[in-house]
């Protein structure tokens, strides 16, 4: 306390599984931005997936340190997995500022297809106040902020990641690598755990 607030990105994300494209964002807005730290947050239940079932928390979880732990700058909050029933960003971002207290100045990050659904999130209007939004370039996908309160997000383009967690699965499913396309460990983790192998 008493120093200058700290600059906090928040990457939240399903992370079923974390791959290469949630790390370059987040790297990219943290040196854009001038980021002290990026946290990444795991979700709970994600209530805008399309699907039934997303793989266990925990094993989201430990993909996510593994994916993260070698860079300084990045840390994993159990925040979300922890908090029972769906996950709202706003209730992430009420829990991270009690963490890193009043004058932390906190960015929350997401790719151009979230920035597209951010005014069904819930309380969005409280959302925006209570952090900066920054939408970054997605292959596949237009990165607007027409349609958001002026101001809320900024929009920055970073090296285009023509990977998803979706064709991650189905890759695993049907046999072929995912060498590359997520961290080393968490291609190991994914195979030591029979993760998605259908
Ligand atoms: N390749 C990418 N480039 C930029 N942003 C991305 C990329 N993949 C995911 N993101 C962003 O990261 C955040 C978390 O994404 P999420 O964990 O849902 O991954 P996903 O690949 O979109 O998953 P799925 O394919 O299961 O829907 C979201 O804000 C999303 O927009
Ligand atoms: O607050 C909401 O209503 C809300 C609705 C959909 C997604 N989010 C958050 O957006 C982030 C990316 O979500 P997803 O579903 O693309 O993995 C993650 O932190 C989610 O908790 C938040």
């Amino acid at each position: 306390m008493g120093e200058r607030g700290q600059r906090i990105g928040i990457m939240g994300g399903t992370f079923d599984p974390i791959h290469n494209g949630h790390l370059v964002a987040a790297s990219e807005v943290a040196d854009r931005f001038g980021l002290d730290e990026v946290v990444f947050v795991p979700t709970g239940q994600p209530w805008q997936k399309g699907r039934q079932a997303v793989t266990p928390a925990e094993d989201r979880y430990l993909m996510t340190v593994i994916a993260t732990a070698s860079n300084p700058r990045f840390t994993v909050s159990r925040v979300d997995i922890d908090r029972p029933g769906p996950t709202y960003t706003v209730d992430t971002l009420r829990d991270l500022r009690a963490v890193y207290g009043p004058d932390a100045e906190l960015f929350f990050i997401t790719g151009a297809d979230a920035v597209e659904k951010m005014l069904s999130w819930k309380d969005a209007e409280r959302m925006f106040e209570l952090a900066r939004f920054v939408g970054v370039t997605r292959p596949g996908f237009e990165l607007s902020s027409a349609h958001l309160p002026e101001d809320a997000v900024s929009l920055v383009e970073i090296p285009a990641m023509a990977i998803s967690s979706t064709a991650c699965r189905a890759r695993v499913v049907a046999g072929k690598p995912v060498w590359y396309l997520v961290p080393d460990g968490v291609v190991q983790y994914i195979a030591k755990r029979g993760l998605y192998a259908g």
